[in-house]
């Protein structure tokens, strides 16, 4: 997996030409970062407009749900998949304000009956409880990989100027809390969450279930496939795969809260140098993401207090990339006033 680095004549030149525009030096603080990141990316001052914006959200069940991990039943994975289909999820309502569009791709929902177009990259129903098994079977994480990569190369060939990952999946913050902590080094306390909103016991409940799950799986995190293998699901192997194709192709990617953001870190030693391609979108309320941003170094754009996923926190920070790709296409320069 071959990753070009994004153009850096480029992003000199947008900070030259961002320095004379009709503005006080600075004045337009990160917005200017972000155009010349945008520059980089596209290899071209002013960037072109971000006007194919596609999120692929992933959906799967996890073992670990059985725990009470989370404040809802593992059955509204699925039935947030017909919402989804239905066009009426947060991440849709809120796509359609900035023009995206929204797929669902079932990777591992534990239910059948789903349609074929979104069944079609499923890997498992569920995953294992990662406290006292495996989350998948050999193989199954590069499978998935492969078909996020393959979800990223349609999006891309079919116009797809910026990625967005969605998740949908009951018990997902406990997942990418596991994740996080195998990488960083972290003790469960630290990096757990209340996700969708469990009391003081259900966090504990978390917590101990993510402790169990580093005990189990040791050294064997170490590498990016037995991570997601020991303590993953599909999805984070689906999501991973997704952010590093974005990266192959040099189409930006916009993560989105906790579950791409412990992805992010599978999908970085998977693919050193992908991060470069990606953009964090918006500061989540979970722990865990935090401290995979910190290390990724990756800043959020938006902090909104936002707990939702699905992409949902992503896509708010497209009029704000929108935003900076014009200041850079249309404020006229300090050296043409008379
Ligand atoms: C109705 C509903 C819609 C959602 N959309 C995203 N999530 C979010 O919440 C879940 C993770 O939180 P936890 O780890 O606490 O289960 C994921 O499905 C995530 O996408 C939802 C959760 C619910 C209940
Ligand atoms: O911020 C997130 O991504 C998040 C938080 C809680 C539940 N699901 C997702």
């Amino acid at each position: 997996m071959k990753i070009t680095p994004p153009s850096a004549a480029a992003r000199e030149e947008a900070l030259v030409r961002l320095d004379g525009l009709v503005k006080p030096l600075g004045s337009l603080g990160r917005l200017e970062e972000l155009a010349a990141w945008l520059s980089a990316a596209h290899d071209a001052v002013p960037p072109r407009e971000l006007d194919d914006v596609r999120v692929a959200v992933f959906a799967g069940d996890h073992g670990i749900t059985a725990s009470a991990v989370s404040a809802y039943p593992r059955e509204i994975t699925a039935a947030m998949v017909r919402v989804f289909l239905a066009g009426t999820s947060g991440v849709t309502v809120l796509a359609r304000q900035v023009g995206a569009t929204v797929k669902v791709f079932d990777l591992a929902v534990d239910a059948d009956g789903l349609p074929d177009e979104v069944t079609a990259y499923k890997i498992r129903r569920g995953s294992g409880s990662i406290d006292r098994e495996d989350a998948l079977a050999p193989g199954e994480a590069s499978r998935a990989f492969d078909a996020g990569r393959r979800i990223a190369d349609a999006e891309i060939d079919d116009g797809a100027n910026l990625l967005i990952p969605g998740d949908m999946g009951i018990g997902n913050t406990t997942v990418a809390a596991a994740l996080v902590a195998a990488r960083l080094g972290l003790p469960a306390e630290e990096v757990v969450g209340t996700g969708t909103g469990v009391d003081e016991e259900g966090r504990a409940r978390k917590v101990a279930a993510v402790t169990a799950a580093l005990a189990r799986t040791g050294d064997r995190a170490d590498d990016p496939f037995e991570r997601l293998t020991a303590l993953g699901s599909a999805c984070a192997a689906a999501t991973a795969g997704f952010l590093v194709q974005g990266a192959v192709r040099g189409v930006p990617v916009v993560l989105d809260g906790v579950f791409s953001g412990a992805a992010a870190l599978v999908a970085q030693d998977v693919a050193p140098g992908a991060v470069a391609w990606w953009l964090a979108g918006h500061r989540s309320t979970e722990p865990s993401q935090a401290h995979a941003l910190k290390a990724l170094g990756l800043e959020p754009i938006l902090d909104l207090g936002l707990r939702l996923g699905e992409g949902s926190g992503a896509v708010q920070a497209v009029p704000v990339l929108r935003a900076a790709r014009a200041v850079l296409a249309e404020m006229s320069s300090l050296a043409d006033l008379t």
